[in-house]
């Protein structure tokens, strides 16, 4: 029984307000799912009880046994799930039910369409949790009480999911959570018993806890024979899901949609996890642990401050989510838990830290996430549907892990130029199986996007050759190449440096004309030199062009051009790199060029043809205008 104290009212948060509607719109075909939800909170409830009460085992008060009711009333129209978990304070129902506190919220919002298919799939990626009561129910009451405070400070909640909500005091005996939905004039049918126990074997089997129904008394019965009878049963709660921890049982045992549930309970995803593992480890570390590759990037996944992590259990007692500590970040994407029994009950953030348990239980968890990808990598539709998602992330790899270096490069894909599109999909070992005879370093090309890296003109003699080049135009891509220098004993060579060397796969014809033209050339290249001056670092007679005049190439061991843009555009200052200027003797214009006899229109061809190189190169000059001024100046002087 309570006493209602004054109510107050309070207004929603607006994003609140448009995920209930957003909610109750999109996801009415999936409306079922609200019991699942209210049913993984109140398991969570269960959980962080537990967790506190290990320092504190008074909260458990004379209720020890955890666990979830759910009660249905005909004559009322509710449906109550019940828990005596945590419970909440007046502040935490405030910030919890009022609110949504997620890191991203509003870039979430901006990216809603009011496309109502679209936008059921993000908000399932959001996740809708506790407001999803609000699909089936026009008011809901929830009433808490904390664990540990007395029964007159217990509050209630009240919505009817518009704008607003109420608050009061009340007094409640038990510890833990009451949701109470007042079902809408529609759905009844979450008033039968089968539908709800069908719901929960669905949905929430593996749930730890029990989650229980009220059985009425059974009445004495008369067996088979006048003499026998079947003894009366009083009413009871019963169990009507299996109530074991998922991850203790045999995996023989688990059904793969088991498996699935499970996944959406943990994750808040909506959609089917890509695929899962699941391990019992026993040695130096005894743990299990159950990975997921989500289908799905989550909304927040570049959002530095969201949380990622695996729940971490210690001897099936739940000690926190989100622990970073047991997954490196480039594999952030993975969902799972960990459960050791080899760290303390008591086990901080901050012991985590630095226990040798944790380094080789993240050791253990990183190899058995590669070893996922590497299975799923043998599946090209879904690897490929698994790199459009998340390559990105992957590819922080090899400068985050040196010890796996080789198995993140066999898991990246890149654009290349053997396909015609920018879609990455190909191997470090596709490439190595296309390469040409005497070919030993594995050829890449860096640029701003998949259309500049095409139609780059360091591609021109790899075309010609008919060698395979790497297009890369991601913006990790730069950082990526910095990382990962060998793959199989084959270094990986960038075709914008200079110091590229094709000779191996020149044959003697071309040999000796490359020779020829470097004699025939060397005089016009001195005077290249003596025109641009300090601007360039070396002037040379280039092999690797075949349509364009020249081109500009950084030196071996400078940075690069794609490094340089990165750092500017992130406001680092940068030291001056000159570049290797490359022309092209057999281009009409260069032949032109090097006929003109008067030193000063040489020289102004010279600054011209640099420009251009750098153009292409850089997409943007330091001075634009004069190159125009420049370049108009020679086209008037060729129309006289
Ligand atoms: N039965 C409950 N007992 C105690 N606290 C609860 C209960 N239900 C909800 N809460 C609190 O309200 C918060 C918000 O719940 P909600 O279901 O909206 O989000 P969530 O579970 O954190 O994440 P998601 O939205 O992804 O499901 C929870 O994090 C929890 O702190």
């Amino acid at each position: 029984m309570s006493e209602t104290a004054q109510k107050q009212t309070h207004g929603f948060q607006a994003e609140v307000k448009q995920l209930l509607q957003l909610m109750i719109h999109s996801l009415y075909s999936n409306k079922e799912i609200f019991l699942r939800e209210l049913v993984s909170n109140a398991s969570d409830a269960a959980d962080k009880l537990r967790f506190l009460a290990l320092s504190d085992a008074s909260l458990y008060g004379d209720d020890g046994e955890l666990r979830v009711r759910l009660s249905l009333d005909k004559e009322a129209k509710t449906i109550t799930i019940s828990d005596n978990g945590i419970g909440m304070t007046e502040q935490e129902v405030i910030d919890n039910l009022g609110t949504i506190a997620k890191s991203g919220t509003k870039e979430f919002f901006s990216q809603l369409s009011g496309d109502q298919n679209k936008d059921a799939n993000l908000i399932g990626q959001f996740g809708v949790g506790f407001y999803s009561a609000f699909i089936v129910a026009d008011k809901v009451t929830v009433r808490t009480l904390k664990a540990g405070a007395a029964a007159e400070q217990a509050v209630e909640w009240e919505s009817t999911g518009e704008g607003e909500y109420s608050l009061a005091t009340v007094k409640k005996e038990q510890r833990g959570t009451d949701i109470i939905l007042h079902l809408r004039d529609d759905e009844h049918e979450f008033l039968e018993e089968y539908k709800v126990k069908s719901i929960i074997t669905k949905y929430s089997d593996h749930i730890s806890i029990p989650v229980e129904m009220w059985q009425d008394e059974q009445p004495e019965q008369k067996g088979e024979t006048e003499e026998d009878t079947i003894a009366a049963v009083p009413g009871h709660w019963q169990a009507i899901n299996k109530a074991t921890a998922l991850w203790t049982r045999d995996k023989s045992d688990i059904s793969d949609e088991e498996y699935q549930e499970f996944y959406k309970h943990i994750s808040h995803d909506w959609t089917e996890p890509m695929s899962w593992s699941h391990n019992k480890v026993e040695g130096t570390n005894n743990y299990t642990s159950l990975l997921y590759i989500p289908k799905k990037a989550p909304f927040d996944l570049w959002n530095r401050d969201a949380q990622h992590g695996l729940k971490l259990y210690v001897q099936r007692v739940f000690i926190m989510d989100d622990a970073e500590e047991f997954m490196p970040s480039y594999l952030r994407f993975f969902k799972g838990l960990l459960d050791s029994s080899d760290l303390p009950l008591n086990v901080s953030r901050e012991i985590l830290q630095d226990t040798k348990v944790t380094q080789s239980l993240r050791k253990g968890c990183t190899n058995r996430a590669l070893k996922m990808l590497e299975k799923l990598a043998k599946d090209g539709d879904s690897y490929q549907a698994f790199w459009n998602e998340f390559g990105q992330v992957l590819k922080e790899g090899p400068a985050e892990d040196f010890a796996n270096k080789d198995k993140i490069a066999g898991l990246l894909r890149f654009a290349s130029t053997h396909n015609d599109d920018a879609s990455q999909n190909v191997s470090l070992s596709d490439y190595l199986g296309r390469m040409k005879e005497g070919q030993d370093e594995i050829f890449f090309l860096v640029a701003d996007n998949y259309a500049a890296a095409k139609h780059s003109p360091h591609l021109e003699v790899f075309r010609k050759k008919g060698i395979e080049v790497l297009l890369l135009s991601d913006r990790i891509d730069e950082w990526l190449m910095q990382h990962l220098t060998e793959f199989e004993q084959k270094k990986l060579r960038s075709v914008a440096k200079g110091g590229l060397d094709l000779s191996k796969l020149d044959d003697d014809a071309d040999k000796e004309a490359h020779k020829a033209s470097e004699e025939a050339f060397a005089s016009t290249i001195e005077r290249f030199k003596a025109a641009l001056g300090e601007q360039v670092k070396d002037v040379k007679v280039s092999h690797r062009l075949t349509d364009s005049p020249a081109c500009v190439v950084t030196d071996e061991h400078d940075m690069s051009t794609q490094m340089m843009k990165l750092m500017e555009s992130v406001g680092q200052t940068i030291p001056e790199v000159k570049p290797i200027f490359e022309v092209n003797p057999d281009h009409l214009l260069v032949k032109h060029v090097a006929d003109e006899q008067d030193e000063s229109r040489f020289k102004e061809w010279a600054e011209v043809l640099l420009e251009q190189a750098l153009l292409a190169e850089r997409g943007s000059l330091k001075n634009p205008a004069t190159f125009v001024g420049r370049l108009n100046q020679l086209l008037l002087s060729l129309t006289k």
